[in-house]
């Protein structure tokens, strides 16, 4: 059943007397429950696509429904997570997330379940070490499962990953990927990422939405990855259901829709 659907989006920019059009006829329907990610080479609008079902920017065209209330405007239901953390420095890693829970939860939780929940989020990225610490005094992948906690904390219908392991380390990025499936598992919330990252891709979607090179980019095909869950990434590494959905996406990237830098 469709949980999020997006039907016929359209996103343009104007500036002064010249307007671009950088998103075309968006069609995508996505489950409740499901991990989708977005792939497509640098400055085809993936961005642009997680702004608008996040609500920070408005649709041109079409529109985004999200169980059966459409999205206009930014709401705790669709939390996002960026590549560079946007936690608040002069905060602690518990009060950050905190900043989050008063607002969602501030009336319908005491503040002894708000501490609670505030907690248990913190477990659930194994940072409930650190709640004390501030942003700085921690480490670019603890950062990032701060914010990945925060999201979590405000419960949202659906969690919107803009690179969410981009800046980090190819040993961490693999501990928070395997981090990220175990979440994925145990909550079964709705995943919406972004990455570069072919192999990241096939490891934690459901399906994988690859789009066209912009201007006017759209989504040019959608690969379902029918691997079974729990995924155990070093199995998968010989594994030829694995190989040929990174194969697939490859051949979308590098053969049919080959990045041609703009003059
Ligand atoms: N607010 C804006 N005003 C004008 N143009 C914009 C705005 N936001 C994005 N764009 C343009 O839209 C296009 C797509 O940008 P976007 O950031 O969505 O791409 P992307 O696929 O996420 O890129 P990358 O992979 O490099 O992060 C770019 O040409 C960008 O310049």
């Amino acid at each position: 059943m469709t949980y999020l659907e997006i039907t016929a989006v359209g996103k343009s920019f104007t500036r002064g007397a010249a307007t671009t059009e950088v998103l075309r006829d968006i069609n995508l329907n996505i489950a409740r429950g499901e991990y989708v990610s977005i792939i497509g080479h640098s400055g085809c609008g993936k961005s642009t696509l997680l702004n608008l079902i996040a609500g920070l920017t408005e649709v041109t065209t079409g529109g985004i429904i999200l169980e059966n209330a459409e999205v206009t405007r930014p709401g705790p239901e669709r939390a996002v997570v960026f590549q560079n953390h946007s936690l608040l420095p002069w905060l602690t890693v518990y009060d950050n997330v905190n900043l989050a829970v008063a607002k969602v939860f501030g009336r319908s939780k005491s503040a002894a379940e708000r501490h609670d929940w505030i907690m248990a989020n913190l477990d659930l990225v194994q940072m409930a070490h650190a709640k004390d610490k501030r942003p700085t005094e921690i480490s670019g992948g603890m950062k990032q499962r701060v914010g990945i906690a925060r999201a979590l904390a405000m419960e949202p219908k659906i969690l919107l990953l803009d690179e969410p392991f981009g800046a980090l380390d190819a040993l961490t990025r693999a501990h928070l990927q395997d981090q990220m499936m175990e979440i994925h598992q145990r909550l079964g919330n709705t995943m919406i990422m972004i990455t570069h990252d072919v192999d990241e891709a096939v490891l934690l979607s459901d399906r994988i939405v690859m789009m066209t090179n912009g201007p006017a980019a759209t989504i040019g095909e959608v690969l379902e990855v029918p691997l079974d869950r729990p995924r155990k990434r070093l199995e998968l590494a010989s594994d030829r259901t694995y190989l040929k959905c990174r194969e697939a996406v490859l051949k979308f990237l590098y053969e049919r829709h080959r990045f041609v830098e703009a003059a």
